[in-house]
């Protein structure tokens, strides 16, 4: 069997990066950059206010206080957006200026409204200010051809607001992976639809989908395929057309049924066995002429759920130009769990914080086919393959799936 790090790698080395594209601002949402990006222009673009108020000169207004105001004569006013290059302020004089709005030559300074009398023609100011005070020089910020975001930065929601305002309506990203999913097994019936004996209700593809969206990747199809092999493989070679993954799950272990593995052994994936629990069964591959790669998870709920995790999800990244990053923490057991041989169980637990630790609770159901207790836990536990019991206080790597204290 090979081990749990071993198919990872296989599946890493034969991953590609997206090849960049200029994709438009709303579209770049936790994608990475493919260059350095430089600021187009300043920032602030020009010296402007940073309050409503009076733009003066600060020598105009020495000495000024509630009790002994100086008068000075509004000679303008500039709005944010408006052009200021024709005003002028000159010795005792102001311009009434808003938030935002260009400095009118010759003031060095902005009063804030609140330390006037708030006048249009002649204004009462009852405050000093030094020269500068409540300006916000050009440039401040940013400097025109500055660096602003470096290649290989992940775009957040901060990195969209730092390229609109340099002048960017673009950035060079790999683009969101498009994923499609298939699930199959003749067993398998849309979740709302009445039952007959030995039918269930389908839940892999809307949980595959949902992880696939929550790394920022694109799912082009979601198909559910029956157990003939030459129908699934035709399914497959119109969607490797129009994605640049695949992913199914089910048909991939021993069962005369199993369809996945039927049909592509014979195309170039390989089909393995991998030394972990749950997600013993597991094929990758480069699929068809296009040479998509393709991830054949077991059909058991928390083994595709936890295939996903282990293997999908940092060759999806890849594609992304991006290392998976997950909330890996050093957890403390609560309470003993067996692990069989040989295997890297990755169990499913309820961390939580006690004091410094973090303690860790395994949830009861292990079974690769309870989802319930999948949803009642909020984390993975990594037993290692060697390990074959672990005990109250023994140290084990958690990998946090949602918050610390709420499974939901
Ligand atoms: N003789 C052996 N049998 C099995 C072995 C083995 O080594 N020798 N391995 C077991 C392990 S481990 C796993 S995991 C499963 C993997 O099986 P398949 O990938 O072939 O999956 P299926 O047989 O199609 O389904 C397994 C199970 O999951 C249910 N399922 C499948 N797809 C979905 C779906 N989309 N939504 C909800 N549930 C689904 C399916 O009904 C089965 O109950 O093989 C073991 N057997
Ligand atoms: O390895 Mo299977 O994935 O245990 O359930």
């Amino acid at each position: 069997m090979r081990s749990v790090t071993e198919h990872r790698d296989a599946i890493l080395s034969a991953i590609s990066p997206l090849p960049p594209a200029e994709l438009a601002l709303a579209d770049c949402l936790g994608l990475v950059t493919t260059a350095d990006i430089s600021s187009r222009v300043p920032l602030p673009g020009f010296d402007n206010s940073a309050m409503d108020g009076y733009a003066v000169r600060a020598a105009s207004v020495v000495g000024a206080s509630a009790a002994t105001p100086v008068t000075l004569t509004v000679v303008g006013e500039v709005a944010a957006g408006a052009d200021a290059s024709g005003l002028q302020v000159g010795p005792g004089e102001a311009v009434r200026i808003m938030t935002g709005a260009m400095m009118p030559a010759g003031a060095d300074a902005v009063v804030m409204v609140e330390r006037t009398d708030g006048g249009l023609e002649r204004v009462a100011v009852t405050e000093a200010v030094e020269s500068g005070r409540s300006i916000r020089p050009a440039g401040e910020d940013v400097q025109e051809g500055e660096l602003v975001i470096p290649a290989g930065a992940r775009v957040n929601a901060r990195t969209l607001a730092l390229a609109a305002s340099t002048g960017h309506p673009r950035l060079p990203v790999r683009p969101r992976p498009r994923v499609a999913i298939v699930s199959t097994g003749d067993e398998l019936i849309p979740p709302g639809e009445a039952l007959a004996p030995g039918q269930i209700h389908e839940s892999n593809a809307i949980m595959l989908a949902a992880a696939v969206r929550t790394l920022g990747c694109e799912v082009v199809a979601s198909s559910a395929a029956t157990d003939d092999p030459d129908a699934l493989v035709a399914l497959l070679a119109d969607l490797a057309g129009r994605c640049d993954a695949l992913v199914t799950s089910g048909g991939v272990s021993m069962g005369a049924y199993d369809v996945v593995k039927a049909a592509l052994h014979e195309r170039g994936i390989d089909f393995v066995q991998v030394a972990m629990q749950p997600g013993k069964p597991q094929g990758f591959g480069l699929f068809g002429e296009q040479q998509v790669p393709i991830f054949a998870l077991p059909g058991n709920p928390v083994s595709a759920f936890v295939s996903f995790e282990v293997f999908v999800a940092p060759a999806l990244e890849a594609m992304m130009g991006a290392t998976h990053e997950r909330r890996v923490v050093q957890g403390v057991m609560g309470h003993e769990l067996s692990s069989p041989a040989g295997r890297t169980q990755i169990a499913r637990a309820v961390t939580s914080r006690s004091g410094e630790d973090w303690l860790v609770d395994p949830v009861v159901g292990q079974g690769s086919h309870f989802i319930a207790d999948l949803v009642r836990a909020n984390s993975l536990v990594i037993v290692p393959a060697e390990t074959t019991r672990m005990v109250a206080g023994d140290p084990v790597e958690v990998w946090l799936l949602s918050e610390p204290g709420s499974t939901w």
